[in-house]
């Protein structure tokens, strides 16, 4: 049995398996259990409107997508035949949800990865930037005034997901996926990216004291580890509605990487 990682040296990862790969992941995250604020397959977090079923229900409905997005990154598609992909499987996951915003974020962060690893699996980033590059600047300065997040962003002078994903997702390859290999938990992969991260959900819920606060909550699980603090941490996000859907989406997109042996 070829392993993944000699898969990726050999460049013959299918997009069959760089979309399974996806699903997986998303799972993956959607399994981690304490989160702080987060669904897990137990508890709803944060949220009122969804829970484990709805993000299953979600997760399905996208796994034809990841595979033909990586199929259309394997044929260096121009930017604008993601984003019709990326537009269609958002329309598919609110058909599946009933219209609840599951995995937007995962769509495009996800999506893109898979498309970057179509093209070139030993250095994804590398074609990212080279072949959208330039389309997910001009996206990151327009698209940030009209969505939710984006308006957040600009407010407080963050970074939104098309400005990550325009630098080349700096926080994924820099603090999450290191922090998955190094250990010692995906918790702590998670708290090390929320630390780090602007997630626009945290900002969009609870201002930029909320996403300070969260980032510093995250510092400090990671100077203690016990998974009680995880706990506390968690009841008081939920208190505060506190949901860091991004850094969610970003262990997602390092434990994809993991899976397939990337970096
Ligand atoms: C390109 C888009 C992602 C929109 O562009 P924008 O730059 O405005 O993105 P943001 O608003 O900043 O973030 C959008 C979602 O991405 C996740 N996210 C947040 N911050 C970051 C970050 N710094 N880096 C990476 N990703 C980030 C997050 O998504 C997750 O959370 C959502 C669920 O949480 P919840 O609080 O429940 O959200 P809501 O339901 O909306 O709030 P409530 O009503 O419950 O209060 C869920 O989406 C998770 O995935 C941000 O929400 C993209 O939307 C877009 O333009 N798509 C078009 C297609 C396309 O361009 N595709 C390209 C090829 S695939
Ligand atoms: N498990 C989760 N809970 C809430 N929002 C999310 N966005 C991505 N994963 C999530």
């Amino acid at each position: 049995m070829i392993g993944a990682a000699s898969l990726v040296a050999r460049r013959r990862l299918s997009p069959q398996q760089i979309g399974r790969a996806a699903t997986l992941a998303l799972h993956d995250e959607l399994a981690l259990a304490p989160k702080p604020g987060l669904v897990t397959l137990t508890s709803r977090g944060s949220h009122e409107d969804m829970d484990a079923h709805t993000f299953m229900r979600s997760l399905f409905s996208l796994r034809s997508y990841f595979v033909r997005i990586a199929t259309l990154g394997r044929e260096h598609a121009p930017f604008e035949a993601l984003e019709r992909c990326g537009i269609e499987a958002e329309q598919r996951m609110l058909a599946a949800t009933g219209g609840i915003n599951t995995h937007r974020g995962a769509i495009f962060m996800l999506g893109l990865l898979c498309a970057a690893i179509g093209a070139n699996a030993q250095d994804p980033r590398a074609a990212l930037l080279g072949l959208w590059g330039e389309a997910l600047r001009a996206r990151s300065s327009e698209r940030r005034s009209t969505l939710p997040g984006g308006i957040a962003a600009r407010r407080y002078g963050l970074r939104s997901a098309s400005e990550e994903a325009a630098l080349g997702f700096p926080v994924l390859f820099e603090t999450a996926l290191p922090a998955l290999r190094e250990g010692p938990s995906r918790l702590h992969a998670l708290f090390r990216i929320i630390a780090v991260l602007d997630d626009s959900n945290l900002a969009r819920r609870g201002g930029l004291e909320g996403l300070r606060f969260a980032q510093a909550q995250a510092r400090r699980f990671l100077a203690d580890g016990r998974i009680e603090t995880a706990e506390a941490i968690g009841r008081e996000f939920v208190h505060r509605r506190l949901s860091p859907g991004g850094a969610a989406d970003t262990l997602a997109a390092a434990c994809l990487l993991v899976r397939l042996g990337i970096g």
